[in-house]
C-alpha cells in the first residue's frame, strides 16, 4: 500500500483543502494520512472563518506521521499561519520527505485570501525550494514570477522563472484561462502541454486540491513527474465532466465518478 500525506488546511463543506485530498487519495488506492494546518467554516458561497493550527501542534501532528508511517509522498495545501512554512520544511528536511508537491494556495475560488503576506514569504523561503513540484495557478504564478499571464506562452516564461528562482519544478494550471483549460509543467529544462477544452462547469471548487493531490498520489506509485501530471490531469478533468451540482454557490467534484451509476 503507497502512502501519501496531505498538509493542508480542513473545508468543512469537504469541497476543497483536506477533505478533497483524502477523497483523491483514497480513489488512487493509497493510504491517506493528514496534517491539518487550519480550520476553516467555508462553504460552497465563501469562507466564513479561519482558525489557525499553532506551530507546535503542526509539529506535533508531523512527528506522529514521520515516526509511524513514512509517506511515499506529501501534498501542502492552505499553510495560514506566519510562521507555519518553515516549521512544515523543518520537518519534511528533518525527516527526509520525498515527493513533495505544493500547491502554493493563496486565494480561495470564493475569493478571500488563504495565505498572510508574511506566510507567503515563508513558503517562497522554505517549502518551494524543498519542493519537487509547485503547482501554481495562473494569478499564483503570475505573483510568484512577476509576470502577467494570458496565454501558453507566457505560461512558459513564468514557469521557467518560478523554477529558476525556486529549484522545482512547476506545473502552471490554465483553469484561469478564457477559452481552454490548457496546464504547462517545466521539468528538468523541457516544457510538457496538458491540453483540455474548456469543461462548461461552474462547479470547479477544489480543483487545484484535487489535481495536486492526484499528482502526489501518481508520484507515490512511481511515476515520474510527466506521467504523473498527465495521469492526474486526466482525473481532475473527469471529475469536473460529471458535473455534480451541490450547494448555492461554486459547488464540488465528483470524485467518486466511476460509482455514478450505483445510487
Ligand atoms: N472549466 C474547466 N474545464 C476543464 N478543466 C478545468 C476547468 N477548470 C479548471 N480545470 C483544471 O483543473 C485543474 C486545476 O486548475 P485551476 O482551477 O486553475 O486551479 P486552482 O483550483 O488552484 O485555481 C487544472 O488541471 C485545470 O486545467
Ligand atoms: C482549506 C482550503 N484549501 C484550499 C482551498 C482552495 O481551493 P479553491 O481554490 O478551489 O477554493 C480552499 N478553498 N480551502
Amino acid at each position: 500500500m503507497k502512502t501519501v500525506l496531505t498538509i493542508a488546511g480542513s473545508d468543512c463543506s469537504g469541497g476543497a483543502g483536506i477533505q478533497a485530498d483524502i477523497k483523491t487519495i483514497t480513489m488512487h488506492y493509497c493510504y491517506a494520512m493528514s496534517v491539518i494546518t487550519a480550520l476553516t467554516a467555508q462553504n460552497t458561497t465563501g469562507v466564513y472563518g479561519i482558525e489557525q493550527t499553532s506551530d507546535e501542534f503542526i509539529a506535533n501532528q508531523l512527528d506522529c506521521v514521520f515516526t509511524d508511517i513514512f509517506p511515499d509522498a506529501v501534498k501542502i495545501g492552505m499553510v495560514y499561519g506566519n510562521n507555519s512554512a518553515k516549521v512544515i520544511a523543518d520537518k519534511l528536511s528533518f525527516y527526509k520527505a520525498k515527493n513533495i508537491v505544493t500547491d502554493p494556495v493563496m486565494v480561495s475560488t470564493s475569493g478571500s485570501r488563504l495565505i498572510s503576506e508574511q506566510g507567503l514569504e515563508n513558503l517562497k523561503k522554505y517549502l518551494l525550494p524543498i519542493s519537487a513540484l509547485a503547482t501554481p495557478n495562473v494569478p499564483e504564478a503570475e505573483i510568484l514570477s512577476g509576470i502577467n499571464i494570458k496565454n501558453l506562452q507566457d505560461m512558459q516564461n513564468a514557469a521557467k522563472i518560478i523554477s529558476d528562482k525556486y529549484g522545482c519544478a512547476v506545473l502552471c494550471k490554465g483553469g484561469h484561462l478564457e477559452d481552454c483549460s490548457d496546464d504547462l509543467l517545466y521539468f528538468d529544462g523541457e516544457f510538457y502541454t496538458y491540453p483540455s477544452v474548456r469543461i462548461d462547469n461552474p462547479n470547479t471548487h477544489g480543483t487545484g486540491c484535487t489535481l495536486s493531490s492526484a499528482i502526489a498520489s501518481n508520484l507515490a506509485k512511481g511515476f515520474e513527474i510527466p506521467q504523473a501530471v498527465e495521469n492526474a490531469k486526466a482525473y481532475v478533468t473527469r471529475a469536473i465532466g460529471v458535473k455534480l451540482d451541490l450547494g448555492k454557490g461554486r459547488g464540488p467534484l465528483m470524485h467518486n465518478y466511476i460509482l455514478q451509476n450505483f445510487k
